[in-house]
């Protein structure tokens, strides 16, 4: 419940009329459709006009928005506000303070304040504010004079500490950069716990849209059914298969994906492709090595994953990868990324945060040194792709798979002599596999497209689905190791390759339950 209990805050357009935005187009025609195709908040934001244009504008909007019943804001100028008896005004951090707005404005104004950061929210919500716009999330040309960008997990954040948000009685809103591509994933990554966001906060994805209606009314759709796309692990409604119970489904999921043929797209560094996409078809999968960002969309469209591996990254690369993620986040399949290196350079460092604020990860796999790396870990120095010896702790790595699958709302996967796999709830060591796959090139690479392929063909939890295609790959390693030829890498990948093959064609046989040496923590 809002303390003003008539505010929706669902979809919040700040209406904007410089030419870049607004083209030929009439600012009232837009938000009159915007009004019809259900926006619920409307703000007149005009940082440049004089107060008598802004009067006349704002009059003309506010008669407007009375016939659809949405609340007129506006931006900054409480004067206008009071001269065109709007329902309220939004003030930033450098405008005329809330508590003198409070005293100036009807007892009913709606007032609400921008934060960027924890200690912002918690005055503004001390001060008596109805809703926060928080943000900048991502960088936007509309803002050019925004003081922090603060991603989905500066939101996360500040809905894990401030009382603020839908578990709340003072509501708020992310603004910046959010379009219909990217507003599912911004409310599912900004999530804390049941806290979300009350709605998002847009101006150019309506206001420069071609049809203001259309898209108001594809926002509005996507942000009411923001928690069904990004599921954090398990669709709603299914069973959530928790420790030992879930390897009575496994070998069934190899089975399926055995015979399936489901589609591992991989963006992959050029040293793996061939052993990656070897690995594929043994599994499976049909491997296809595309790096070219203008066909993903058309890929997206196949029902099944992508990898994004930063392993051998270039600008050019680096563009296509971003193409990648937005055309399958907006296809709804899932996509992995495996930071490949990322603890090693400041290319790579900076080149992770391109990447996480094109798109949604459902997996991000890395060694310690990379999960370290996404993590913000300023003090890993990774040499070259390798991991290097580990500072860290079994239950350090627990925390930090676990911390890092809560802040990004997908799973993380931390490979080593044992991998950690989290989605933030339940978190599991697995220790099967074969030495032999730490002295090939690639190894990880390659279990990155497996795990990609398991997770687009089961869909009902992606926890089970990484753990099926994990096993998949580590007891074929063991069995492989067996093999009376493999007496060392060279000959490991051949009786490797076969194995994948295999235990995929004799799943049914193989006690996975007994062999599986995965312990929950
Ligand atoms: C809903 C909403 N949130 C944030 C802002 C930004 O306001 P402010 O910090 O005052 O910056 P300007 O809009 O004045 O440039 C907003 N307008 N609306
Ligand atoms: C007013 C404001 N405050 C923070 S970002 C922003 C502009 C958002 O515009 P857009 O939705 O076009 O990125």
């Amino acid at each position: 419940m809002a303390t003003n209990p008539n505010l929706d805050l669902s979809l919040y357009l700040v209406s904007d009329s410089t030419p870049e935005i607004l083209g030929d187009k009439d600012i009232c025609q837009v938000v009159e459709q915007a009004c019809k195709g259900g926006v619920t908040i409307v703000q007149y934001r005009d940082k440049h006009a004089e107060t008598s244009v802004l009067i006349k504008t704002a009059t003309k909007l506010h008669s407007i928005t009375k016939k659809y019943n949405v609340p007129l804001l506006i931006n900054d100028r409480l004067d206008v506000c009071l001269a065109v008896g709007a329902e309220g005004v939004h003030i930033g951090q450098d405008d005329t303070p809330l508590e003198a707005v409070r005293s100036m404005l009807p007892s009913n104004a709606i007032v609400g304040v921008t934060a960027s950061s924890m200690e912002e929210a918690e005055a503004a919500i001390q001060g008596g504010a109805d809703y926060l716009g928080i943000g900048t999330m991502f960088a936007t040309p509309t803002k050019k004079d925004t003081k922090s960008i603060i991603g989905t997990r500066g939101t996360q954040e500040i809905l894990t500490r401030c009382k603020t948000g839908t578990k709340h009685s003072v509501g708020c809103v992310a603004i910046g950069s959010i379009n219909a591509a990217n507003v599912q994933r911004v409310i599912h990554q900004s999530t804390a716990g049941e806290n979300r966001l009350n709605g998002v906060a847009v101006v150019s994805a309506i206001m420069a849209a071609a049809d203001p209606q259309g898209a108001a009314s594809e926002l509005l759709q996507r942000v009411k059914n923001a928690p069904e796309k990004f599921y954090i692990s398990t669709r709603p409604g299914s069973e959530v298969a928790s420790d030992k119970g879930m390897f009575e489904h496994i070998p069934g999921i190899i089975q399926k994906h055995v015979s399936s043929s489901v589609l591992s797209h991989n963006m992959t560094n050029t040293v793996v492709q061939n052993f990656a996409a070897n690995v594929c078809l043994a599994t499976g999968a049909s491997p296809i090595m595309s790096m070219n960002g203008a066909e993903a969309p058309d890929l997206a469209q196949l029902g099944g994953g992508l990898v994004i591996n930063m392993g051998t990254i270039t600008p050019d690369i680096m563009n296509a990868y971003q193409a990648g993620v937005k055309a399958y986040n907006a296809a709804g399949n899932p996509v992995l990324l495996d930071p490949v290196g990322g603890g090693a350079t400041s290319v790579r460092r900076q080149a992770i945060q391109t990447l996480l604020k094109a798109g949604f990860y459902d997996v991000i796999k890395g060694n310690e040194g990379e999960i370290g790396a996404v993590m913000g870990s300023a003090n890993i120095q990774q040499r070259g792709v390798d991991s290097g010896p580990s500072s860290s702790s079994a239950q350090q790595k627990v925390e930090m798979v676990k911390s890092l699958a809560q802040k990004e709302r997908c799973l993380v996967l931390m490979t080593g002599a044992t991998d950690y796999l989290s989605d933030g709830t339940r978190t599991a060591a697995i220790s099967n596999g074969s030495k032999w796959l730490g002295k090939i090139t690639g190894s990880g690479c390659a279990l990155g497209s497996v795990v990609v392929s398991y997770l687009a063909l089961h869909r009902d939890d992606k926890f089970v689905a990484a753990m099926a295609g994990i096993l998949h790959y580590e007891l074929a390693a063991e069995r492989a190791e067996q093999h009376a030829s493999c007496r060392g890498p060279g000959s490991f990948i051949p009786a490797f390759l076969d194995e994948l093959y295999l235990i995929g064609q004799d799943i049914t046989s193989v006690n996975v339950s007994k062999l599986a040496r995965v312990e929950f923590l």
